[in-house]
């Protein structure tokens, strides 16, 4: 594949800046890969197992002269990177990130850039329960989806360019406006995590009770909470804080349906629970008839052909 950006500067080198290097060298669609993380430590692993060309002492200097930033790091701390970043930005270059969260990362960082810089925020929707800059691996955006995010007046040129970076390190790519992404992400993802998180939590006070009976027998649908449990606190910290309005309207209408399941097992309304249940089994087919399962094995053969 021809070079889509002679140089990617990286800010913040955890699991998803990490698996970014590693599928821009896979895909060999990059000149020169520089990054910057914030602790010494995480700058120190980087150069260790030689995951970007250049590893810097400071986010100016891995940004200055590259033609995509991508910003990497927690959505509470993009503000703060971009104002930092902004003086050494080379007129022209696009900046991007990676966050969970778009209406507050575009509020926080839109502001701080200066004319002549494109700003295309973007959320690739691949990620695990894993952090740090040894996390990351080639194939996790393989077949997944990346949102990208156009801004009012976006250079489309800067859009298109973007996206076939994306689609470059095995993404499939749309386009979403971000207060609907916001909402969106918050019933797919975001609220899902808070429901694993205390689902988790839960089952921990009960162990003291069943003397961890309830890890030792867990089924496959608990695993899958604990693991999605363990994920970075602070990377989930900021998601809830950032995105907080469609995180508690989704909320509010989950523990609505709840209580109304809570009140059928109760008074025993056996119709109203095998109704909710014939709905919800019909949806998960639903999505694998329409071959929408970016799981199945033949999903990115299907979409391609
Ligand atoms: N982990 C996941 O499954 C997914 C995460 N995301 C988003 O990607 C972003 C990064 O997440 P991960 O790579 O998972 O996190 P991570 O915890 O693995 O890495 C974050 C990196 O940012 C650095 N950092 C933190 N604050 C910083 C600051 N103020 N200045 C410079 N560096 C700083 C950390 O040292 C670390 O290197 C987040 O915004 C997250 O919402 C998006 C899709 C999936
Ligand atoms: O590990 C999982 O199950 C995930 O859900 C990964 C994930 C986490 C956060 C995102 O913004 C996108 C994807």
């Amino acid at each position: 594949m021809s070079i889509i950006y002679e140089r990617v500067a990286l800010i913040g080198l955890g699991l998803i800046a990490s698996s970014m290097a590693h599928a821009m060298r896979r895909a060999g669609v990059v000149g020169e890969i520089s990054g910057y993380a914030r602790s010494a430590e995480t700058r120190d692993v980087a150069r260790e197992i030689g995951l970007c060309d250049r590893v810097c002492d400071s986010a100016a200097e891995a940004v200055a002269g590259a033609d995509l930033v991508v910003l990497c790091v927690p959505v509470g701390a993009m503000g703060a990177v971009a104002a930092e970043i902004a003086p050494a930005l080379k007129p022209g270059a696009t900046v991007s990130d990676v966050g969970s969260v778009k209406r507050a990362v575009i509020d926080a960082v839109a502001p701080h850039l200066p004319e002549g810089v494109h700003f295309v925020p973007a959320h690739p929707l691949a990620g695990t329960e894993h952090s740090g800059p040894r996390s990351g691996f080639a194939e996790l955006f393989d077949n997944r989806w990346c949102l990208i995010v156009p801004q009012e007046g976006s250079d489309r040129a800067a859009v298109t360019r973007l996206e076939s970076y994306w689609q470059a390190l095995g993404a499939l790519t749309d386009e979403m406006e971000a207060d609907h992404h916001d909402l969106v992400l918050a019933v797919t993802s975001h609220a899902p995590h808070l429901i694993a998180y205390t689902m988790v939590g839960v089952a921990d006070d009960l162990r003291r009770v069943t003397d961890s009976e309830v890890i030792k027998y867990s089924a496959a649908g608990f695993r899958d909470f604990t693991r999605i449990a363990a994920s970075d606190p602070t990377m989930w910290r900021d998601v809830f804080l950032n995105n907080k309005d469609a995180t508690l309207e989704i909320l509010g209408r989950f523990t609505e349906e709840l209580f109304a399941l809570q009140r059928a097992i109760r008074i025993g309304d056996g119709d109203h629970l095998h109704a909710y249940f014939t709905r919800t089994r019909a949806i998960r087919r639903g999505i694998i008839e329409a071959g929408q399962d970016t799981d199945a094995p033949d999903f990115g053969r299907a979409r391609k052909a």
